[in-house]
């Protein structure tokens, strides 16, 4: 049986203040909840005292980015090994925003997804179409090309004690979520994609699902059989909302 993972991906938001403040009441919020694991994404800078303040809770860490190398003359870069030296978990790679802002590539992703397994991080991938890819009934095909570029260099195997976030572009930070049924049969679709190489791996790996998830709308995408947790942008900067979420989360899946 899955167990989900709800993340909030924090993005360029943050401060020294806020980092204490929000894990102090999400820790406070989330103290009785079992049945769902818990993950933030601050920003790089706030990793080590994110996780500090974290210590002794089901809070985990993961980061939002790595590079493809792992030391050398990479000014700016943050390696895989680095990030298990601080006690990450989960290292957030091919979000649209990088994919868009940062020009990665999905032979690039597949990289990065390499160098997390390789240093024992779990590689929370995240694919998805854009709106101009969905009006042209795209979106099969783009999410099958994005997962294909880790299942041919690295096989299906690679997706053990792994995590896929699908997430529409046209959702993310738009108050537009896709709705239940768009995303289970999307979710569905990513499941039998990795089936066709290993139906046992399929059958374990985490889809979570992101884009416009908040409060009121998680219970019903969480009630999908194959959507198995969210990772969460906005929602995921206030404590409260973000704790509704993990709490649905634990909810749908425990029947
Ligand atoms: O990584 C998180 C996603 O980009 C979703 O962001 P959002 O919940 O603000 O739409």
């Amino acid at each position: 049986m899955r167990h989900p993972l709800v993340m909030g991906n924090w993005k360029l938001n943050g401060s020294r203040h806020m980092v204490n403040e929000l894990i102090d009441g999400l820790r406070k919020e989330v103290s009785s909840v079992s049945g769902c694991d818990i993950a933030i994404a601050p920003p790089f800078i706030y990793l080590d005292q994110a996780k500090h303040q974290a210590s002794g809770s089901r809070i985990m860490l993961g980061a939002q980015n790595v590079d493809i190398n792992l030391s050398g003359a990479f000014t700016g870069e943050t390696s895989a090994n680095m990030l298990k030296d601080i006690g990450m978990k989960y290292v957030i790679i091919g979000h649209s925003e990088r994919r868009t802002y940062h020009k990665e590539s999905d032979e690039m992703i597949a990289e990065k997804f390499a160098v997390l397994k390789e240093a024992g991080l779990i590689p929370v991938l995240c694919i998805g179409e854009t709106e101009a890819e969905n009006e042209a009934g795209q979106t099969e095909a783009v999410c099958a090309k994005q997962l294909d570029a880790v299942l041919k260099t690295m096989g299906a195997s690679a997706f053990e004690n792994s995590v896929i976030a699908y997430e529409p572009v046209w959702a993310i930070g738009t108050g537009k979520s896709a709705t239940p049924a768009q995303a289970q049969a999307v979710h569905k679709f990513i499941r039998d994609h990795i089936a066709k190489h290993d139906a046992k791996i399929a059958a374990q790996v985490i889809i979570q699902y992101g884009g416009s998830v908040n409060a009121s709308n998680a219970a019903e995408l969480f009630s999908q059989p194959d959507i198995d947790g969210a990772l969460v942008g906005g929602a995921s900067l206030k404590a409260d909302a973000f704790a509704v979420i993990v709490k649905a989360a634990a909810e749908a899946k425990k029947a």
